[in-house]
C-alpha cells in the first residue's frame, strides 16, 4: 500500500522519463496515492513533468561535485537550503518513501529522507552510477538498476536488484507495425522507402546532426528517407531543399512512439533510456555513444551490439562517408534489419515500471 510518494530526479529526459513512467505505475495501482516530484529550477522537468500532469516542486539548485564527497552534505550553505526545502515537502505530503532517479535534485531528497528515517529507493541506469546516486547509496541499500549487465560492471551495484527501466506506456504498449501507417502519414513519409530515424537523445547531439545533414543528398539518392529529431537544446542545421525523397526535421518529439513506429533503422546516442526503448521495441540501431561522461553510453550500448541488436561507431568516425558506406547498405537490407531487431528485443524488456514498483513496495514493507 502506498499513500504518498516523493519522486526525485531531474536534468535531462534520461532522468525524467523513467520517473514519469514510475509515477504512472503508482497511479495505476494506487489511484488515491499522492505523487509529488522534486525538480531543480532549470532542468527539462520544468516542461516535462507539468505536461504529464504531476505536481512538480522546485527546490533550490545544488551543484553536484564531480565525485562523491560526503563533507559536502555537512556544509550548511551549499546543501542546507536544498535539503531543508526537500524535507519540508516530504513532511507536508507525509511521504511513505522517497524514490530517486539521480541528477542534482536527488541528493538533498536522499539526505532529507535519511534524516527522517524514511525508506529510500534508488534507481540507477548507468555504469558507473551517477554521483548523486552514489551519494545516495551511503544512505540506503535499496538500489535498483535498469540493465542485467550493471551489477557485473560496477562494484557498487553488485547487490542491486535488476528491475529494468520504467518506460512510458506509449512505448511499452506500442505495436510498431500497427502504428506505422499513421506514423508515416503524420510525418509526411512514404510507405515504400526505408526510414532512418535520427535522435541524439533528449538534448540532441551536434555531431550526429551535422554528419547526417551533410549526408542528406547521398541518403536521398539511395532512396532512404530521414526523420531527424534535432533535440531540445541543439542549434538548427541546414538540409538541402531539393531532395528527391523526404528528409523531415522536427525540433523535439513529445510522441516518441511515432518516431519508433516509423523507423526501419535508428541512428542514436547510447543514453540509457534510449537503449532501453530501442531494445524493448526491437528497433535495430546504430549507436554513436557520447564520448565523454566516463564512457557510460558505450557501456550502455555495447551489450546490445554484442547480442546482435545493432552496431557501434565512435563519435569521430561518424562522417558522411561512413554513413554512405555503412548506413546506406544496412538501411536497405530488410533481412539484416529484421535479424538485428529480433536480437535487440531479446535484450530489452517492457515491465520496468511494474518491477520497480514491486521493489519499492518491498522497501516500504521492510521499513514498517
Ligand atoms: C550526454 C549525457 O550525459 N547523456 C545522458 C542522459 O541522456 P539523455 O537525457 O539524452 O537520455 P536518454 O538517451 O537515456 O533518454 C532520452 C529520452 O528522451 C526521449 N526523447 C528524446 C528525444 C525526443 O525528441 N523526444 C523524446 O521523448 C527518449 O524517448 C528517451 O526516453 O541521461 C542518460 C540516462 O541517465 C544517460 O545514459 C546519458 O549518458
Amino acid at each position: 500500500m502506498l499513500r504518498s510518494v516523493v519522486l526525485a530526479g531531474g536534468g535531462t529526459g534520461g532522468h525524467i522519463y523513467p520517473l514519469l513512467a514510475f509515477a504512472d505505475a503508482v497511479k495505476r495501482h494506487f489511484p488515491d496515492a499522492r505523487i509529488t516530484t522534486l525538480g531543480s529550477p532549470k532542468g527539462m522537468e520544468n516542461e516535462l513533468i507539468p505536461a504529464a500532469g504531476y505536481d512538480l516542486r522546485v527546490i533550490p539548485a545544488f551543484q553536484l561535485p564531480r565525485s562523491v564527497n560526503l563533507n559536502l552534505l555537512r556544509t550548511p550553505d551549499r546543501m542546507y537550503k536544498s535539503s531543508h526545502a526537500a524535507g519540508k515537502i516530504i513532511d507536508e505530503v507525509q511521504a511513505d518513501v522517497v524514490v530517486g532517479f539521480g541528477g542534482y535534485v536527488s541528493v538533498p531528497a536522499y539526505l532529507a529522507a535519511w534524516r527522517r528515517d524514511l525508506p529510500i529507493v534508488i534507481h540507477e541506469v548507468n555504469v558507473p552510477p551517477g554521483v548523486a546516486n552514489r551519494m545516495g547509496m551511503k544512505f540506503t541499500k535499496n538500489v535498483a538498476v535498469g540493465f542485467p549487465t550493471q551489477p557485473q560492471l560496477a562494484e557498487s551495484l553488485k547487490d542491486a536488484r535488476v528491475v529494468g527501466v520504467p518506460l512510458r506506456t506509449a512505448i511499452t504498449h506500442l505495436d510498431r507495425a500497427a502504428l506505422r501507417p499513421q506514423a508515416l502519414h503524420h510525418f509526411g513519409l512514404r510507405p515504400d522507402l526505408p526510414v532512418l530515424f535520427v535522435s541524439g537523445g533528449s538534448s540532441g547531439a551536434r555531431t550526429i546532426n551535422l554528419a547526417v545533414a551533410a549526408a542528406a543528398k547521398r541518403l536521398a539518392h539511395a532512396g532512404i528517407q530521414v526523420l531527424h529529431v534535432q533535440g531540445g537544446r541543439n542549434d538548427p542545421f541546414e538540409v538541402p531543399a531539393d531532395l528527391p525523397v523526404p528528409y523531415v526535421v522536427v525540433p523535439y518529439l513529445s510522441d516518441m512512439q511515432l518516431g519508433y513506429a516509423a523507423a526501419d533503422l535508428m541512428l542514436c546516442r547510447g543514453g540509457a533510456i534510449t537503449v532501453a526503448e530501442t531494445t524493448a521495441l526491437g528497433v535495430p540501431a546504430v549507436y554513436v555513444p557520447y564520448p565523454f561522461s566516463n564512457q557510460e553510453q558505450e557501456r550502455n550500448a555495447r551489450p546490445v551490439v554484442e547480442a546482435g541488436g545493432g552496431i557501434l561507431v565512435g563519435n569521430a568516425e561518424l562522417t558522411p562517408e561512413w554513413i554512405e558506406q555503412q548506413i546506406i547498405p544496412l538501411a536497405r537490407d530488410r533481412q539484416r534489419l529484421a535479424m538485428m531487431g529480433t536480437a535487440a528485443s531479446h535484450y530489452g524488456r517492457r515491465d520496468g515500471d511494474e518491477a520497480l514498483l514491486e521493489f519499492v513496495l518491498e522497501a516500504v514493507a521492510k521499513a514498517r
